[in-house]
């Protein structure tokens, strides 16, 4: 494993080994998290990252993990009902969700009778409510959110959540959960967790796989740095970071 600047960069020979790698860090850090804390908080992306977790509902993790202590929150969602094909839930519930025996009510979905802009101040009020009741951890440092681990994809232009090469949403510093309109990855209409909130976490994985990602896991983790930084370039949580790579993702390094 190579340590650098931006975190610890892990490549695995193939796809499912980086799979079964991310569930064992994951179950890790929930054992460490649940004696700590009696609690874990979980956050996911959309895309193939949930793919990705699929070797944690498979035993021993399956029958190992204390889900009744889990909390799931999505880094950023589709303003679309939940049952639509693009909701990010409606893919991690098919994935995941229904495979373990978590509460509902650890399972934070976005309002979805609401507006974008709706919906983003609703999940910042529930974020808000669940740091009051402890459930959710607060940065001493930042004064913002600290999630126990973030499972976060990347696009193949260097976004994470929906902070988009170039879009003033990367700058936001004051909001928690915000929205956007104009989506350059469809559907339009999005919340998303800000730089803030996702900084503050105690650990961030980026989950990186496919050959189609290799020039910019280049451009981020390489030695060419161009002046403007790409949203993923941005990730520096206050806690660890890790890169899980597959050969292919890492293939220009
Ligand atoms: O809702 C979304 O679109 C995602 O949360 C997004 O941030 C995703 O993680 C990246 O676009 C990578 O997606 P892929 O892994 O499918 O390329």
């Amino acid at each position: 494993m190579a340590e650098t600047l931006t975190g610890k960069v892990q490549v695995f020979d193939s796809e499912e080994e980086l799979a079964v790698s991310l569930a064992k860090y994951t179950a890790d850090l929930s054992e460490k998290f649940c004696k700590e804390r009696d609690a874990f908080t979980v956050v996911v992306s959309g895309g193939s990252l949930i793919k990705s977790l699929r070797k944690l509902v498979e035993p021993p993790y399956i029958d190992s993990i204390d889900w009744s202590k889990w909390h799931v929150f999505w880094v950023d969602e589709r303003v679309v009902p939940k049952d639509h094909p693009d909701s990010n839930y409606l893919l991690a519930y098919d994935a995941f969700l229904s495979k373990i025996p978590i509460p509902a009510g650890h399972v934070y979905a976005i309002n979805d009778a609401l507006s974008a802009e709706g919906a983003a101040d609703d999940y910042e009020t529930c974020l808000k409510h669940l740091v009051k009741s402890n459930v959710v951890d607060i940065s001493k440092e930042s004064g913002f959110p600290r999630f126990d681990v973030m499972l976060l994809g990347m696009g193949p232009d260097g976004h994470v959540a929906s902070l988009f090469p170039g879009h003033p949403l990367v700058h936001e510093k004051e909001k928690w959960v915000t929205f956007i309109k104009d989506s350059p990855k469809p559907p339009l209409d999005r919340i998303t967790f800000t730089f803030p909130v996702i900084n503050s976490s105690a650990n961030i994985a980026l989950v990186v796989a496919g050959a189609g990602k290799a020039d910019v896991v280049h451009q981020s983790l390489g030695d060419s740095k161009s002046s403007d930084l790409l949203p993923v370039q941005m990730v520096s949580p206050e806690g660890e970071l890790v890169w899980f790579l597959d050969k292919a993702a890492a293939s220009k390094l």
